[in-house]
């Protein structure tokens, strides 16, 4: 039997269930990375995403030559580009991960399973996170995140991977054993405000490598350093594209933490007053919390695929915004005349990444102050995050909109958040330009003097806030908000705190910050 593992945000090697699972039934194994251009080129795609892929499937490439194998790179939608296959090589089985994906993948995966039952071709997937298909209640995922992500061990690197000998291949008039430039493939996403330099590296060594550098010395930093933009490049795990596209395992992660804390923990029982390790442990905690988050938000969309397009509290659907496509211009661009706003903005056009808190300020403040419905940044935003990630970003979007209906409204102000992080400037210096000439005084007071050559504020935030806060209060006390609220609470809130089951203890007492944190930035 011949299987092919359809590489899909899973560009790693080791603990690869896909491909073990592929092995292990079927011996022979044809790795396989179909190029969509309707994914790559879907309205929430983009270069940063691209390369990402790109620069994670070279990595792939050698890492499987070593071991025997060759990669297949095919340039073609799905299904169509498994029938193309199909047409040079046999195979009989597929085996992929489960994907939690936007609607595009979603509908895809709908096809190509149509396509599998047509052609008698078995396709297994596998899941790789704490993220359940068909689950029937969130009081069940418990134990199915302790037995895939702490009662079972990593699978190892295979040594070979073995395959017939594959014939030469083109598809499309292209060879199937190139991987392209992302020049050649699609000038269209490149965007000269991109800094190649400060873009990370997506791939299985690096995400090794970043994931050793913060166990080992950047995580000490990482409680308090993660809230500023100017630190958290540094003390921030940065392993989020890695999970993202799948180069490293969330139970790899998981185990190495597991083991950097059990050391600490050994530390601190011998020496319980060593603050260096005190400090470390309550570091790694904060860090263990927050990838319990990631499932968590991605729970939401494999539960409510839908919610990409509708509100996930649907007593949200009537709030009013303005639809001003001047304003989301400003806004995405980083021309707002809010200094913090237009840096984080500008930021992220450059390097693809941004902090956890100023993400949360960049939407709330849309939502809020300039009055952008969620709907209309959504995309915009996810092309500009390499670690995209459809679950969480569709989640968090509402959340910092406040219309899950399930937190307390929560609002950045921008000017709070440039004095308690950012204080001198530095961020917003070093990203817009054209403010480096004033004192951080005269940035800070910006709303009420003049700054030549760069723009007044394009609102009066501190009304549209007012009114946007009593919209939302008036559905949050309504009837029909309330009731709402509650369904989603039943149907996707945390069962962290309510419900600690046996097995939950057992897996606190391994990773010991299973516990919910405020996820508006502690
Ligand atoms: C509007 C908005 C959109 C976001 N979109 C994404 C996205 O597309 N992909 C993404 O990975 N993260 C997203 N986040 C969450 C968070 O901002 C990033 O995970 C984090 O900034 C990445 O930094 P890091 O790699 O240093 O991770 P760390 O801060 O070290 O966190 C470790 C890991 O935990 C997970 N995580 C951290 N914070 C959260 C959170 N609040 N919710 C869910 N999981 C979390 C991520 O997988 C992350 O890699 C978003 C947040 C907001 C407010």
């Amino acid at each position: 039997m011949l299987a092919l593992w359809w590489i899909k945000r899973d560009f790693r090697l080791d603990d690869n269930a896909a491909l073990h699972a592929a092995l292990t039934e079927c011996g022979q194994v044809i790795p396989v990375f179909f190029l969509e251009s309707d994914i790559y080129l879907a309205q929430d795609a983009s270069a940063f995403h691209l390369h990402a892929q790109l620069t994670a499937l070279a990595d792939l490439q050698n890492s499987l030559r070593l071991r025997g194998a060759e990669l297949l790179i095919v340039r073609c939608n799905l299904p169509l580009g498994f029938s193309l296959l199909r047409q040079h090589i046999h195979f009989t089985h597929i085996f992929s991960h489960e994907e939690t994906g936007a609607a595009v993948t979603f509908k895809r995966d709908i096809a190509v399973k149509k396509w599998c039952d047509a052609e008698s071709v078995i396709w297994q997937e596998v899941p790789q996170s704490g993220v359940v298909r068909a689950l029937r209640s969130r009081d069940n995922r418990q134990q199915y995140i302790a037995e895939r992500l702490f009662d079972s061990e990593p699978l190892p690197v295979p040594e070979v991977v073995p395959q017939p000998l594959l014939p030469s291949l083109t598809i499309n008039q292209h060879d199937c054993y190139q991987i392209p430039q992302l020049q050649e493939l699609a000038p269209q996403l490149l965007d000269e405000r991109i800094q190649w330099s400060s873009v990370q590296v997506v791939n299985e060594r690096r995400a090794k490598r970043t994931l050793d550098s913060f166990l080992s010395d950047r995580g000490i930093g990482y409680r308090g350093g993660i809230s500023s933009p100017n630190k958290a490049f540094f003390y921030g795990s940065r392993l989020s594209p890695h999970i993202a596209w799948g180069t490293i395992s969330l139970r790899r992660i998981f185990s190495r933490l597991h083991r950097r804390l059990t050391e600490l923990e050994e530390l601190l029982n011998a020496q319980p007053d060593n603050k260096l390790a005190q400090r470390w442990h309550k570091s790694l905690e904060g860090f263990s919390a927050r990838l319990f988050w990631r499932d968590h938000f991605v729970q939401r969309l494999e539960s409510a695929s839908w919610m990409e397009s509708r509100a996930l509290n649907p007593a949200y659907e009537q709030l009013e915004y303005s639809r001003d496509a001047a304003r989301l211009d400003a806004w995405i661009d980083g021309h707002t005349g809010f200094p913090l706003i237009d840096a984080c903005m500008r930021c992220l056009q450059a390097t693809g990444f941004l902090n956890f808190r100023m993400r949360a300020m960049l939407v709330n403040f849309a939502c809020f102050g300039l009055h952008i419905h969620w709907r209309d940044l959504q995309y915009p935003l996810a092309r500009l995050f390499t670690d995209y990630e459809p679950g969480i970003h569709f989640s968090q979007i509402q959340m910092q909109a406040a219309i899950v209906g399930i937190n307390t409204i929560r609002v950045y102000s921008p000017l709070k958040q440039l004095m308690d992080q950012d204080p001198d400037c530095q961020f917003i210096k070093r990203w817009v330009p054209e403010l480096r000439g004033f004192s951080a005084e005269q940035i800070a007071c910006h709303e009420s003097i003049t700054l030549p050559g760069y723009p007044a504020p394009l609102v009066d935030a501190e009304h549209n806030i007012r009114i946007m806060k009593e919209r939302i209060s008036v559905i949050r006390k309504s009837d029909e908000g309330q009731e709402s609220a509650q369904r989603v609470l039943v149907k996707h809130g945390s069962r962290m705190k309510q419900k600690r089951t046996k097995k939950i203890h057992k897996l606190d007492a391994k990773v010991p910050a299973a516990k919910q944190i405020d996820l508006f930035g502690v």
